[in-house]
């Protein structure tokens, strides 16, 4: 049975779930464009897995709808399942068995019907030939990324979820990773990725931001960045954590974050902020000047932002 004819991978609407008394998903709308790479953000249990969850049909929601894949999200997991797949945040393999070996475990789980073929494939298709003969437990923790990325490959799914794939790996063998990502999506696959790494948001076609289960923003970096309006200054030289000081709390500076040698203040009324800025650094060796405003100042403020969603226990 073919795919049904649609633009999004995900479409989404409207999806609440609640553990207990807590509101872990709430209201999320999103849509994820077929061969986009979507970029999932937000801070720690922020309920980015268990959205995830959701849309590929391994979790019920309590009210919401949506398809994946053009396939209803609730009532045809089964047909969700079989064309997604899903790299989980702890994943896990057989230290003792080789690359190779372990590929052909998953896909014996799986009872796929040509086993040693897709095998080939998912190792020869992520550049694992080298090394298909390697335990497992001998790998650096970036080929263990990549082993487990074909394992989600074998049955040439046509969209991606991966729930914080490089956590904790090197930055070299991250961005290897990636370069293996946009490779995916040049080949039409989909892919939803959530992170916690500014780079590797700025490397995805959209992103989405939830905090405390809410959506607070979504687009292209471009999108998300100019939606906030902030206006930011970068203030360097000097007693840096004096000033800092100095600025909190004043009216208009609503974050101030250091960035390498150099603070990054920022709020939504230029003037009041830039006010604010001509009376703390008086008599101070500091300098300041108009910055842009990147991703990490907006995502530090839209989770400032979000903490009064964050409901009372029922
Ligand atoms: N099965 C469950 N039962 C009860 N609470 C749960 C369950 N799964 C998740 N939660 C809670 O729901 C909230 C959201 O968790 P979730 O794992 O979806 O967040 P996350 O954004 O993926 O976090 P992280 O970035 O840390 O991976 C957390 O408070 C978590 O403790």
């Amino acid at each position: 049975m073919s795919t049904p004819a649609t633009d999004w991978a995900i479409d989404v609407r409207g999806l609440n779930k609640h553990f207990g008394s807590k509101h872990v998903v709430n209201d999320l709308s999103m849509q994820v464009g077929r061969g986009e790479i979507f970029g999932f953000l937000g801070p720690n249990g922020s309920g980015k897995t268990t959205s995830i969850r959701i849309m590929c049909g391994l979790l019920t929601p309590d009210s919401g709808s949506g398809t994946c894949l053009g396939y209803d999200i609730v009532r045809q997991s089964g047909e969700i399942k079989r064309r997604v797949g899903y790299m989980t945040q702890r994943f896990s393999f057989w230290d003792d068995l080789s690359i190779r070996e372990n590929l052909d475990f998953v896909a014996r789980m799986y009872g796929m019907a040509d086993r040693r073929a897709a095998v080939d494939r998912a190792i020869d298709g992520l550049g694992l030939g080298g090394r298909a003969a390697q335990l497992a437990g001998a790998l650096s923790g970036g080929w263990k990324q990549r082993m487990a990325l074909a394992a989600c490959m074998l049955h040439e799914p046509e969209l991606l979820l991966l729930d914080e794939p490089t956590a904790g790996v090197d930055p070299g063998a991250r961005r290897d990773f990636w370069e293996e990502l946009h490779a995916l999506a040049a080949r039409g696959i989909s892919v939803l990725v959530s992170t916690h790494y500014m780079d590797e948001a700025e490397r995805c076609h959209k992103l989405a931001y939830i905090a405390y289960g809410r959506l607070m923003a979504q687009g292209t970096a471009e999108d998300i960045i100019a939606s906030q309006q902030l206006t930011t200054w970068e203030v360097a030289g000097g007693d840096l954590a004096a000033v800092a000081e100095r600025l909190r709390g004043r009216p208009g500076v609503e974050q101030v974050a250091a960035f390498g040698s150099a603070l990054h203040v920022t709020g939504r009324d230029p003037a009041a902020l830039q006010a604010a800025l001509q009376q703390a650094l008086a008599g101070s060796d500091c300098r300041a000047q108009p910055a842009a405003t990147g991703l990490e100042d907006v995502f530090i403020h839209l989770t400032e932002q979000s903490v009064d969603n964050f409901g009372p226990p029922a």
